[in-house]
């Protein structure tokens, strides 16, 4: 593995879309939604307070209960920062489409692993325009939204490594949303397992936990997505960018 040249580990707060609102879910679940107003409006106020990335995702094109596809554009083109876009991308259209909004990489979760010949052949095209979600229960991935189940982790991170996926998003699906804390081993046994980037997602609650997840930028880890503890306001943004830098 490369090592970085810095330990700062890059915060991604999450503007997560349902219905045309930001919220936030429990473990991934349908149904278990809070809402936090609109998109444009969270993503600004975290642009504002210092991001560097946005992880903007679509949970209905995810869910397979229709898209935010028009409204996601709009919000990546407002803003200054990069974007990653995630959620229910599928496919040469679905691909296209966010890729023309301008956002700085996508996340392809569900079709790595039920679409794994197409996401080889963006990966060759794209490079590291394209990230791999690997959203887990225990050891076994998840996708259609974290509903149905994909295979083993590890098999899918050879593959993926072998075609040259240049970064992976690891999410413990049990942890998502929970303010319990990263799953720790999880990303420690992932960056064991790859010399690729990994981004942590799911479960922070403290600055604690951000200063945890730095610690292993060492070992790979780049970044960390963080949702729920933003909008629920256990600490501010710039808090915790200055607890990472
Ligand atoms: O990212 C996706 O494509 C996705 C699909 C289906 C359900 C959830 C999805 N993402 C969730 C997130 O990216 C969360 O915002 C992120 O893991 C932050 O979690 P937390 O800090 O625990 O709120």
């Amino acid at each position: 593995m490369t090592t970085p040249a810095t330990n700062k580990l890059v915060l991604l707060p999450a503007v997560d879309v349902r219905d045309g609102q930001a919220v936030r879910l429990v473990k991934g679940a349908s149904g278990s939604e809070t809402s936090y107003g609109e998109p444009l409006a969270a993503a600004l106020a975290w642009q504002q307070a210092g991001a560097e990335w946005i992880h903007l995702v679509d949970l209905d094109a995810a869910f397979g209960t229709g898209d935010n596809r028009a409204m996601l554009a709009e919000v990546t083109g407002r803003l200054d920062v990069k974007v990653e876009l995630s959620g229910g991308i599928r496919d040469d259209d679905s691909l296209r489409a966010a890729l023309s909004t301008g956002c700085a990489r996508v996340n392809l979760g569900t079709a790595a692993l039920e679409s794994p010949e197409w996401v080889a052949k963006v990966i060759a095209e794209y490079g590291d325009k394209i990230a791999v979600g690997l959203d887990v229960v225990g050891t076994t991935l998840r996708g259609r939204g974290w509903t149905s189940e994909g295979g083993d982790l590890y098999e899918a991170l050879a593959r993926l490594d072998a075609e040259g996926c240049a970064r992976y998003v690891v999410t413990d699906v049990d942890k998502d949303g929970t303010l319990t804390g990263p799953n720790l081993q999880l990303l420690r046994n992932v960056c064991a397992a790859t010399d690729r980037a990994v981004v942590a997602s799911g479960g922070v609650s403290s600055l604690q936990d951000l200063r945890d997840i730095a610690t292993l930028v060492p070992e790979g880890v780049e970044g960390a997505i963080v949702g729920k503890a933003l909008y629920a306001q256990a600490f501010t943004l710039e808090e915790a960018l200055a607890a990472v830098s």
